[in-house]
């Protein structure tokens, strides 16, 4: 094993850079991966054992800065939270609507889900004022998607942008429930309006265009909330006033955090790696199928219940994948797997498609401009869609001087290409892995071998 050829260097203005550079004789990547908690359930299982009564326990907890986020988020409202670990996090909950008037600015840093999300609790907490924002890039996410039903639910919210950008300032009433039916397919969306019904009289519904992930009416009906679904209908119906209870939550491993594994294992000659204890809810899973539909030579070991939640270990071989197409309704059950799935499309054989990802535009970063652009750089041969790309796989890359802009999945995609390329690459701006898995270039470290 080597370390020299990938080094991540810290500089005057503590920004980092990842440097990757394939030594001539080749790289294999081997052995097993323990990847951190899923991101997805880390947040809800923070929100939902600040605002439930009694005691809640997490373990498996990821330990990145979006997390941190949320849970300084509920701090500053009252909920008392342990030192934050993997082994085990405690709750001391609230309960529903006795969230604290903060005394300042609450920051949701990076991420989305924890705007989107605790706004639904802000607006439903009668007569406390709010005030919340974000980093650069999320006071450039669009919050109108939340805002919009928040407000026929009867919710006062100011922002920039006729109310649709961060800072936001929140006049907490008592909302009235509401059946939306929400233009696009989105986690985020669904689980702020089931947070805003919590506490609202009678029946909320919420439907969506195609299913998005789950997490949240999984985890709401473990702490208590009455709550039916509907996978046909694409519907979630939750009955208000009920009372949420302190559980244990045992979080999987972030089956987005694997995708960068399954991707650099299949296209890494020589390549064979075990990921442990990853979450396979359905509503994830795009990636595998994807995959699959490129014939990836990926196996699913020891499936088991955790919780609410389904896992596996997944190994992972080397294989001459293919090109393929990635639309329609399985883009929300894959929605952050696609800049890592662009690059394997950049190795497989023939043209890749993928479209039906508008989404991609409003992440962290414009997702579809700067992989095509970054990718492009290293000599890929793909094309800008208005929601998607166009890949044709299969040109040799080489190493290029790349900028993640800040983004933490594009940083980790950016990586996995250049095991592939050759001479040197350069990722600026690095340290964005620390959102969402902050031993990333460790675990890189580890399992490539020379
Ligand atoms: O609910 C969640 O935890 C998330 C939902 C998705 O966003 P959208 O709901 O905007 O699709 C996803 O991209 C994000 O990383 C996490
Ligand atoms: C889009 C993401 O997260 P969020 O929306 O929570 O910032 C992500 O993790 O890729």
């Amino acid at each position: 094993m080597s370390l020299s050829f990938i080094t991540l260097e810290t500089k005057e203005n503590f920004s980092q850079d990842l440097i990757i550079q394939k030594p001539p004789s080749g790289i294999s990547l081997q052995g097993v991966i323990q990847i951190p908690g899923d991101k997805s359930i880390s947040h809800r299982a923070l929100i939902l054992g600040s605002i439930a009564y009694g005691e809640t326990e997490i373990q498996g907890l990821l330990l990145g800065e979006d997390p941190y986020s949320t849970a300084s988020c509920f701090q500053a409202m009252g909920a008392k939270i342990s030192e934050l670990n993997t082994i085990s996090v405690r709750i001391k909950g609230i309960g529903l609507g006795n969230l604290r008037e903060p005394v300042d600015v609450l920051n949701a840093g990076n991420s989305g889900t924890t705007l989107r999300l605790i706004l639904g609790l802000l607006a439903s907490h009668s007569d406390k004022f709010f005030t919340v924002t974000g980093d650069t890039s999320l006071r450039a996410r669009p919050m109108s998607r939340v805002i919009q039903p928040l407000q026929q639910m009867g919710a006062e919210i100011w922002g920039r942008g006729e109310n649709s950008l961060a800072p936001l300032a929140v006049r907490g009433k008592s909302l009235t429930s509401i059946c939306y039916h929400s233009p696009i397919a989105s986690a985020q969306v669904k689980s702020c309006i089931l947070l805003a019904s919590l506490m609202t009289e009678g029946k909320t519904i919420v439907t969506e265009p195609a299913l998005s992930r789950d997490h949240s009416e999984r985890m709401l009906k473990a702490f208590g909330a009455e709550l039916t679904v509907d996978p046909e209908a694409r519907s979630v119906t939750l009955n208000g006033r009920t009372r949420l209870y302190g559980q244990k939550v045992i979080v999987p491993g972030d089956i987005s955090s694997a995708a960068f594994w399954l991707v650099a294992g299949s296209i890494v000659p020589g390549s064979d790696i075990l990921i442990k204890n990853v979450g396979v809810n359905p509503t994830r899973t795009g990636v595998l199928e994807a995959l699959e539909m490129m014939e990836a030579k990926i196996t699913r070991e020891n499936e088991r219940e955790v919780g609410e939640e389904p896992v596996a270990d997944l190994r992972v071989f080397h294989s001459h994948l293919k090109g393929c197409v990635i639309a329609g309704d399985m883009i929300p059950r894959l929605i952050d797997e696609i800049p890592v799935l662009a690059v394997a499309a950049v190795f497989a054989k023939g043209k890749t498609v993928i479209k039906d990802a508008y989404e991609l535009r409003v992440k962290e970063s414009d997702r579809i401009m700067v992989m095509v652009k970054e990718l492009k750089q290293m000599g890929a041969k793909i094309t800008e869609l208005d929601d998607g790309m166009e890949i044709t796989g299969g040109i040799p890359l080489r190493g290029a001087d790349l900028d993640s802009y800040t983004d933490h999945r594009i940083t980790m995609s950016l990586a996995v290409a250049a095991l592939n390329a050759k001479g040197r690459t350069t990722i600026h701006r690095a340290e964005a892995t620390n959102i969402s898995y902050p031993d990333f270039v460790s675990t890189l470290q580890q399992v490539v071998i020379q």
